[in-house]
């Protein structure tokens, strides 16, 4: 698991090391030089002779980057640092001269020690060719204290660089961020501004909460975190209104049991039977695509309830689904339903009928000795508008931006499907607050926010935003709530790791159903067993090590 802490967390963690005297920033510069060096000899070859700019703002952001240009130039490369504001880290910048460092100012008052700064002012233009040339780049304008969007002459110059390097067809030069692209928003992963997209972010003590939300996380590139010894506990932050930030990886999903395979004594009910509430004549595709994705994540049964044509269709796909209610221990209802009630046709009519009837079984608000005890569901498309207005953390709602600002405008938040994307924490936080719901909020990244906890998964190829492959993913989360359906309802944070599971478990389906090319939702359904069988192999031996 990736686990990402917010400024203030990482900060409090770092204070004691630096009162009493821990080198961190020279054990975060030798390894952002380690790094750097190893980009530049596969960029072009070897170290010596190779050119790398350093950018660097007013702190100690500049410090590493500064400190690590130095170590660069010793090392036979050729460093250029461009200077961006009235003051730059001091003990940096005088080793990185040292060194053998030229350096370049885009502001006039900046001087170093006998060396006028008239003699190095030079235009944005200008230092944009510098950095054009160089094989790397490093971002060293701003880290743990940035403040908004860029401003100045740091903006004017990360934005010419981005219409530089958007307007160069052949070479421009790899970026290497220094802690977190300058600009984004640290904590809540926000882009209130331009910011330089790096290739690659070298993180320090801690990977930064902003490094894996959206929309900033797909700024930072592959993120490398650097251990500079900093001990910070999940404990002190978990429960916050900024909780660490964790990714699941393939070895959580097994390490954590949330996938296992059955035992030898198993029954399709210790297994969970799933009950799938979707489609209509209009859609009954996402019936189909819904029962696939739970069949096809090891469910013991699938219930399915529907119209009767939509149930052929349903059973021509998959004779295993059966077409009658009972015991069900996680419901999928919504998708292929129309998100507009009142419906205008009967059969719509029924499903919603189904839905608002299965939710107010599944939350408790109604007890049957029929239906049984409360049953985790996930409320996807259609079921969104039906959603009780509380409702407890077992129930999982899917929305995308456009049905989140939806579900939001209908709770009197003034919201749009663009402010979702522009902030996608704070609204899923929001949705959290006014529904009680586990909130899963689909996108490039996918977020899950539960009581006390957050989790950002960034699995699937950009081929799977496509037709029918969040069906897939509903039926996958109904399959692997029903598997842990009464620990789900226990436990008030257990339906969000199951849906940061499901999310990256439907996301390296997508993967193996069609490498690097186009994939249809049908096909990431038919990809589900190898993908599973694939990661029980891979960490079943792990676990039994641990
Ligand atoms: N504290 C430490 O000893 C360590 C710090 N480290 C580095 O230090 C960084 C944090 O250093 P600082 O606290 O000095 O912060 P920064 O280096 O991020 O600089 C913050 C300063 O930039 C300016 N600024 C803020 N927002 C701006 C904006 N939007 N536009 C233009 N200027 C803006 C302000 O003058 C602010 O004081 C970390 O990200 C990391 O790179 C590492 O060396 C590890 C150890
Ligand atoms: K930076």
């Amino acid at each position: 698991m990736i686990v990402a802490y917010d400024s203030r967390t990482v900060r409090t963690a770092e204070a004691p090391l630096l009162a009493s005297g821990a080198p961190l920033m020279e054990r975060a510069a030798f390894a952002l030089a380690g790094i750097v060096a190893r980009e530049v000899r596969s960029q072009v070859g070897r170290v010596p002779g190779s050119r790398v700019v350093v950018v660097v703002g007013p702190g100690n952001n500049a410090g590493d980057a500064l400190f690590a240009g130095a170590r660069l130039a010793r090392a036979g490369v050729q460093v250029t640092a461009v200077l961006t504001s009235e003051r730059t880290h001091e003990e940096g910048f005088a080793a990185f001269r040292a060194a053998g460092g030229r350096w370049m100012s885009l502001v006039a008052s900046l001087s170093a020690p006998d060396e006028p700064a008239r003699e190095h002012g030079v235009s944005v233009a200008t230092a944009v060719g510098t950095v054009m040339e160089a094989d790397v780049v490093l971002d060293g304008l701003l880290g743990l204290g940035s403040s908004g969007a860029l401003r100045g002459v740091t903006r004017d110059l990360v934005g010419a660089l981005v219409r530089a390097r958007a307007r160069s067809e052949h070479r421009s030069p790899l970026v290497v961020a220094v802690d977190v692209p300058s600009g984004i928003g640290v904590d809540d992963g926000s882009v209130p501004g331009a910011v330089l997209p790096a290739d690659v972010t070298v993180t320090f003590g801690a990977v930064k909460a902003g490094l894996l939300l959206p929309p900033a996380a797909r700024l930072a590139g592959r993120v490398e975190s650097i251990d500079i010894g900093l001990s910070l506990h999940t404990a002190d932050v978990d429960g916050q209104d900024r909780p660490a930030v964790r990714r699941l990886t393939a070895q959580d999903l097994v390490h954590q049991r949330l996938l296992a395979p059955p035992g030898a004594d198993a029954h399709k009910y210790t297994r969970g039977v799933v009950g799938v509430v979707a489609g209509t004549e209009q859609f009954p595709g996402a019936a189909v695509l819904t029962v696939s994705g739970a069949i096809r994540t090891g469910t013991g049964m699938v219930r399915y309830l529907g119209a009767r044509d939509v149930t052929a269709a349903v059973l021509a796909a998959r004779p295993e689904a059966v077409p009658a209610g009972g015991r069900v221990q996680a419901w999928a209802l919504g998708p292929g339903i129309s998100t507009a009630p009142p419906a205008t046709d009967d059969a719509t009519r029924a499903q919603q009928g189904r839905i608002r009837h299965t939710l107010a079984h599944a939350t408790g608000e109604l007890s049957s000795d029929v239906v049984g005890d409360k049953v985790p569901a996930v409320v996807d498309a259609g079921a969104l508008a039906l959603l009780p207005r509380a409702c407890p953390p077992w129930v999982v709602i899917t929305p995308h931006a456009g049905e989140l600002a939806q579900l939001l405008r209908a709770r009197g938040e003034d919201v749009e499907r663009p402010d979702v994307e522009a902030e996608p924490l704070r609204w899923a936080q929001r949705a959290r607050e006014l529904t009680g719901a586990t909130v899963l909020l689909k996108g490039e990244v996918t977020l899950v926010v539960g009581p006390g906890c957050v989790y950002s998964q960034a699995d699937g190829p950009a081929w799977l935003a496509t037709a029918g492959a969040g069906d897939v993913l509903t039926g996958v989360l109904a399959s692997l709530l029903a598997a842990h359906s009464s620990a789900a309802v226990k436990e008030p944070a257990l339906p969000a790791r199951l849906a940061a599971a499901a999310s990256l478990i439907h996301g390296l389906a997508a993967h193996r159903a069609n490498p690097g090319g186009p994939i249809s939702a049908l096909d990431v359904a038919d990809a589900l067993p190898g993908t599973i069988a694939q990661i029980l192999r891979d960490h079943a031996s792990d676990r039994r090590t641990r």
